[in-house]
């Protein structure tokens, strides 16, 4: 163990180390291997001492010079994926280089290697597809996972995002190429959380797909057969757990990404007992919805249990969300949470979650299935319960139509709207949207970035209440500590760590988030804040604890700077 901490201690430093690929006699695979590649960066000491000579042209290159050079050329694209490729294709030939550039240019490249744009990339992942990325887990595999995770060629493995593509953003079942989900989640890890990319494992579980569009589309790189489900699912899904302990050990954090809502609930109450698992659709997006909501309450006036909160999508983030504030309530209040739910009501494709419907309800929804008489649809539900905070994730677009809006504005001076869904596409409404049709008066944040809009003469700044402000840190501090479980507690406590980076400055702006710009250092906090609490609760492994936690979570981040060779 100590000496992966060692490794994840990757920061600045003149230390000399050895780019370990096969070869000896000529630097071409050394030139080849994503790792080690520095270009024409290689310094001539370098290309004497690991036979590059000739292999490059004279010239070297700083890593700034490179990084200007591949900022321009990406520029030149007016096609998002085209920049998707480009980076992707950077990211395989000089993985350094290609963390620099996302450091560096956080808010610009975001929504390149994910929302918007990884959604269209899943969309399109088998014509586009070059070479592999991440680890494939097929019904094929059955029985022969754990030799299948030997064939990665990395050993010591900190952080896997899984998914099985049922759900993929907001975009439905896109089966196997779901991959790009796993591998960008990842790629944020790397550069927003600082967990070592060699440390990072994508994961697709391919056990099919009900997506008759890809099933006929002959680029599609996936099994071609409708989803296995029940026993068979069950099965390979639990051979892959116990695979992945016995491979990694306790210590691995497997974070479920993109799963149809009945997986995702039932696999984390499944493995929460026996694993460190986390589902980023119903904690992530928990946690950084409550942070955004604690922090909009400088703008919007009032503690949280002041308010009623009305939710358009009751599957993993609403429910997930409307838990988290419920138990937040409850912790601040003192009142027990069965109390504390009823603040908060939930609108699905059937209308409002009441208690009438409850028999046929899902598992899921039953806690929010209060007193209240039928109400058809989400304009009825603002009239009738007016609510203070409207949230959407429901993975339908312009639900928020004129006339829920509008509603909503007549009897709240500042109405605090998200729109959660992802991509782009999917959103409930946009940021022009929510700030004309409340007349310049809502507090608006979205899952997909928007840009600033200009209403009445003022501009608004939309913030990005996206769960990538919590993964990448919530990782972290699981990694840093050496948790072995999650527990509600440590969203909270990240969800807090969150909201407390917000400045003055943010909030004159309308912003209830920080910019992604300082997303490192915010990282560094909410790891702290998360392994704080993994020593508090007893979960965590990693003894002694440290004294300065946010100086040690800021110590073990991965730099892209590159490393000297002997
Ligand atoms: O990936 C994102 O942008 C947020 C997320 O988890 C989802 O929408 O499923
Ligand atoms: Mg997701």
């Amino acid at each position: 163990m100590e000496s992966t901490l060692k490794d994840m201690r990757d920061g600045v430093s003149d230390q000399l180390v050895t780019p370990w690929t096969y070869s000896v006699a000529s630097g071409y695979s050394l030139l080849r291997d994503p790792q080690y590649n520095k270009g024409l960066a290689f310094t001539e000491r370098e290309r004497d001492a690991h036979y590059l000579r000739g292999l490059l042209p004279p010239a070297t290159a700083t890593q700034q010079l490179q990084e200007k050079k591949l900022m321009h050329n990406i520029r030149q694209y007016q096609v998002p994926l085209q920049k998707y490729m480009a980076l992707t294709e950077l990211q395989e030939r000089n993985e350094r280089l290609f963390y620099k550039l996302l450091i560096d240019n956080v808010e610009e490249l975001l929504p390149i290697v994910y929302t918007p744009t990884v959604g269209e990339a899943c969309q399109k992942y088998g014509s586009i597809f070059r070479r592999p990325q991440g680890l494939y887990i097929s019904l094929k595999e059955k029985g022969r996972i754990l030799e299948v995770l030997k064939n990665w060629p990395e050993k010591s493995i900190q952080v896997i995002v899984v998914t099985d593509g049922e759900r993929i953003l907001g975009l439905g079942d896109l089966g196997c190429q779901g991959m790009g989900i796993p591998v960008g989640k990842l790629a944020l890890y790397t550069a927003l959380g600082g967990v070592r990319p060699s440390a990072c494992l994508p994961v697709t579980i391919d056990v099919g797909t009900n997506n008759e569009q890809l099933l006929k589309d002959e680029f599609y790189i996936g099994l071609r057969q409708k989803r296995a489900t029940g026993k068979e699912y069950a099965e390979l899904l639990n051979e892959f757990m116990s695979a992945v302990k016995q491979n990694y050990g306790e210590k691995v954090l497997v974070q479920f990404e993109d799963f149809a809502n009945h997986n995702a609930f039932e696999l984390l109450a499944k493995y929460g007992t026996t694993h460190l698992v986390f589902n980023d659709d119903i904690q992530g997006t928990a946690a950084v919805v409550l942070a955004g909501v604690v922090a909009a309450l400088k703008l919007i006036g009032g503690t949280l249990s002041d308010h009623k909160f009305l939710f358009l999508g009751a599957g993993e983030a609403g429910t997930g969300i409307a838990e988290l504030i419920a138990l937040e309530i409850s912790k601040k209040t003192n009142v027990p949470v069965e109390e504390t739910r009823k603040k908060i009501w939930l609108v699905d494709s059937k209308g409002l979650i009441v208690s009438s419907r409850k028999d046929p309800l899902q598992n899921f929804k039953k806690p929010w299935a209060h007193e209240h008489e039928p109400v058809k649809d989400l304009l009825d539900a603002v009239k009738a319960l007016k609510p203070t905070v409207l949230i959407g994730s429901s993975g339908v677009g312009r639900t928020f139509t004129k006339e829920v809006i509008e509603a909503l504005s007549s009897f709240n001076e500042k109405p605090l709207i998200m729109a959660l869904s992802n991509p782009t596409s999917q959103s409930e409404c946009t940021a022009e949207e929510a700030y004309t049709w409340s007349k310049g008066r809502a507090i608006f944040a979205s899952g997909s970035p928007f840009d600033p809009v200009e209403y009445d003469g003022k501009v608004f700044v939309p913030g990005q209440s996206n769960n990538a402000y919590i993964f990448p840190g919530f990782g972290l501090g699981l990694v840093i500590s050496g948790a072995i479980r999650v527990h509600d507690d440590m969203l909270l406590a990240a969800s807090e760590a969150l909201a407390g980076q917000v400045s003055q400055e943010n909030f004159d702006k309308g912003l209830i988030y920080p910019p992604f710009s300082n997303i490192r250092k915010i990282s560094a906090q909410i790891a702290a804040n998360v392994a704080a609490k993994a020593y508090e609760l007893g979960v965590a492994t990693r003894i002694p604890r440290p004294e300065n936690l946010v100086k040690y979570a800021e110590s073990c981040m991965y730099s892209p700077l590159y490393r000297n060779y002997r």
